[in-house]
């Protein structure tokens, strides 16, 4: 590919070669017959209500990040591949439990299953988002070679799937739509891409001016988009002005374990990232219980008022008449919602049930002392009721 032209007589040819590559990787990462995975002797049981893989290069201050945040020891030290295994550790962050990985540092060449490259990278897709930490002193390149070496394993680090409806069919030879006007790709290459997958009969539709990358990734069907937080650590070796570029770039924070900069920062946008829900289940005629909410997560089974009385008994939603919810996604406290309500972080709900009167217990309950600031205040202007 690096020896032929790009023009348009060659696009054709260059994308038949990409459709190439994209089928022989994955053949290269189906595991071997026999075994669990390619995640072998690396397997962490999952804990908490999310998981966080460290992912870099080695000594960029990965076990020393997971040390300082958890409080779990991993081994660090000077030396280059000081980690060998996964290292879980728990964050315990606005009343919930994240777990983070230690894992061994990866070089280039690790999606071919250069070091642990493999392992780690299985690791990593198991996870709900990645931190990359990166050295602040070293080269700009390192984020590169890492992303690419993600990207050549089926991950896209913060890219949404691409807008591309692509259904086999059993017959009726291959339709081919789009929405808007294709710079990147035509009928001829989407055909062929096609072809190259033996997949003669399809419905296609493009709704967004995607590349052939896209059309590959949606036509292979197995990649996994994750948010990426770039971390780069050991800025008390860089100068100010160097430090000042790294933390405006978007998705980028800048920390130093050292002298323990912006490690409360870094947690707070990590949160924000995984986009975790807390709902606080009210009794009725009792306090909402502020200590312990139940997690919902949109890329984690949803967030519907739904999800939330199946993560409570999977019995549940039959019985349910209808629910109170307060909180930011009501538009008005409390307000009646029903099975397909969208729920927002730190939301109360009361679910009340078939044979139950709704009368029952409102006005019984006054006022708590404890809780999340923003129900607090709103508590003042109009107390929760029923
Ligand atoms: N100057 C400076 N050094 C740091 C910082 N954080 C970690 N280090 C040092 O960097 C070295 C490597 O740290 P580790 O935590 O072992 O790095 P790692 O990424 O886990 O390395 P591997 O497990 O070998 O992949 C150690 O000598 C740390 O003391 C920092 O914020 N500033
Ligand atoms: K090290
Ligand atoms: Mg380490």
């Amino acid at each position: 590919m690096a020896r032929t032209q790009k023009n348009k007589a060659t696009e054709y040819h260059l994308g038949q070669l990409k459709a190439k590559i994209a089928k022989l990787r994955t053949q290269l990462l189906e595991p071997p017959k026999g075994s669990s995975g390619a995640g072998e002797g690396f397997e962490v049981t999952k804990y908490g209500h999310g998981r966080v893989a460290l992912i870099g290069f080695p000594s960029v201050g990965k076990s020393t990040l997971l040390t300082m945040l958890t409080g779990t020891h991993s081994e660090a030290a000077s030396y280059e591949f000081t980690t060998l295994t996964c290292i879980p550790g728990i964050i315990h962050y606005n009343d919930t439990k994240i777990q983070l990985l230690d894992l061994p540092g990866i070089i280039e060449g690790a999606s071919e299953g250069k070091g642990r490259g493999r392992q780690v990278i299985a690791v990593s897709k198991s996870s709900d988002i990645v931190l990359m930490v990166l050295d602040a002193s070293k080269s700009e390149g390192h984020r590169q070679i890492l992303t690419k070496e993600l990207e050549a394993v089926g991950l896209r680090l913060n890219k949404k799937p691409p807008q591309i409806y692509f259904k086999k069919k059993k017959t009726g030879g291959i339709s081919f739509n789009s929405t808007m006007q294709l710079t990147h790709v035509d009928e001829k290459l989407c055909y062929q891409i096609l072809h190259e997958y033996k997949i003669h009969n399809a419905e296609i539709l493009f709704r967004e001016d995607a590349t052939v990358d896209d059309l590959i990734d949606v036509i292979e069907g197995n990649r996994k988009y994750m948010k990426c937080i770039y971390v780069y650590n050991k800025i008390d070796v860089v100068g100010i002005d160097d430090v000042d570029k790294l933390a405006r770039q978007p998705n980028s924070i800048v920390i130093s374990c050292n002298l323990k900069l912006n490690l409360d920062r870094l947690l707070a946008k990590m949160w924000d990232a995984m986009g975790l829900v807390r709902v606080y289940t009210k009794p009725q005629g009792q306090q909402p219980d502020f200590g312990d909410p139940v997690v919902l997560s949109a890329d984690r089974g949803g967030c519907s008022v739904e999800d939330f009385c199946n993560h409570i008994h999977r019995s549940l939603v039959k019985e349910v008449k209808y629910v109170l919810v307060w909180g930011s996604s009501a538009r008005h406290s409390p307000q009646h919602c029903g099975l397909s309500h969208v729920l927002q972080d730190e939301d109360v709900v009361q679910i009340v049930k078939k044979k139950e009167k709704e009368s029952e217990g409102r006005g019984r309950f006054k006022s708590h002392t404890t809780g999340p600031a923003r129900i607090a205040d709103r508590e003042k202007k109009a107390p929760l009721k029923n």
